[in-house]
């Protein structure tokens, strides 16, 4: 199979001197529960630190002062919670009447599962005609909505990236972790072939992680197993949707991500040692990972 380096990888083009933030993209990432800041915030500042324009996280009002505590750069929005600390189903009118003002979408990261997750998941997956990057509980959300819907991945409004990593994707798909790469490459474009639209790329991640979009495959060759630490697929999300609010489409953004993702891991190893890598670390490297292409 392929390495994602085999097709040339896209080049962002000079920032114009007269550029400005809404350039670049401006994004939402809803995310964030009660004990799961951390997590659209190491998204959050993945994406800026991708060259996203503009950065918007929605998440519960309980978490919002959390999340914001985390950048100055971050703007926030409050959601209405349940008495967990979840998303409530009131959400699904406000959020569905911002599909127009955002041009880059990411849901998931610390989002915990509800029913009001999975309701406002569902709408939002189904209905924002912009690109969306959809991960952790994100992609849990939509397991349980194919559960009432099996259409429920069918042609969506917009482009779609799924990120799931091996346990994830068990949960949408019935296919156990493990499996050769070709095993692995057949599942994933059995599920971007759930939508008959062909609007959509799944990242398998892991060691090897793939990305697929149903015709093309590919293998990523950066990143170590100094990786394999809570927030790192928070930190790709992150990397994806910053490319994509710079006008890459999702195949491209997908392969581009996932290189420069793993290639920080691999700079932040080098430097820290692997056993000493956290999100963070990975978050710092990925300017040095743009350089360094
Ligand atoms: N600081 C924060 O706010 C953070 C918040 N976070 C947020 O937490 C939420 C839950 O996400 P999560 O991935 O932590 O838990 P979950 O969905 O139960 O899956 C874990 C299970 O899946 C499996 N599995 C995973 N990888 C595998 C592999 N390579 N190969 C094989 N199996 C593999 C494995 O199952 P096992 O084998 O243990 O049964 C593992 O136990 C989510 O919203 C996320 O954003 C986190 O990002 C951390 C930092
Ligand atoms: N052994 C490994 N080698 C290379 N990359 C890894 C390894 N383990 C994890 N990763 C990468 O780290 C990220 C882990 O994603 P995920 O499990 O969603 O983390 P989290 O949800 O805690 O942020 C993925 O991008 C995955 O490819
Ligand atoms: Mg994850």
């Amino acid at each position: 199979m392929n390495d994602v380096t085999s097709e040339p990888l896209p080049i962002l083009p000079p920032r114009e001197r007269d550029a400005h933030k809404g350039d670049f993209g401006r994004l939402i990432i809803v995310g964030g529960s009660r004990g799961m800041a951390g997590a659209p915030a190491m998204a959050g500042l993945a994406a800026l630190r991708s060259g996203a324009g503009l950065l918007s996280i929605a998440t519960p009002v309980s978490t919002q002062p959390l999340v914001a505590g985390f950048s100055p750069c971050f703007m926030t929005i409050p959601l209405v919670e349940d008495d967990y600390g979840l998303l409530d189903y009131a959400n699904v009118v406000d959020m569905l009447a911002a599909r127009e003002h955002f041009d880059v979408w990411a849901l998931g990261p610390g989002l915990g599962q509800s029913e009001g997750v999975t309701e406002l998941v569902a709408q939002l997956y189904r209905d924002v005609p912009r690109p969306m990057v959809v991960d952790a509980d994100a992609l849990n959300a939509m397991s349980h909505a194919l559960q009432r819907n099996p259409q429920a991945l069918a042609k969506p409004a917009g482009p779609r990236v799924l990120t799931p990593h091996p346990g994830e994707f068990a949960r949408l798909t019935g296919v156990a972790p493990g499996g050769s790469l070709a095993e692995r490459a057949q599942a994933v474009g059995e599920l971007c072939r759930r939508d008959p639209s062909g609007q959509t790329v799944v990242i398998l991640k892991g060691h090897q992680s793939l990305v697929g979009d149903g015709n093309r495959y590919a293998v990523n060759g950066t990143g170590n197993p100094g990786m394999a630490t809570g927030g790192s697929g928070d930190c790709l999300t992150g990397v994806i949707a910053g490319l994509l609010g710079q006008k890459l489409s999702a195949w491209d953004a997908a392969r581009l991500g996932m290189h420069l993702h793993g290639l920080a891991g691999d700079l932040a190893a080098k430097e820290l040692g692997e056993v000493s890598l956290i999100a963070s670390d990975l978050v710092g490297y990925l300017p040095a990972a743009f350089q360094a292409r």
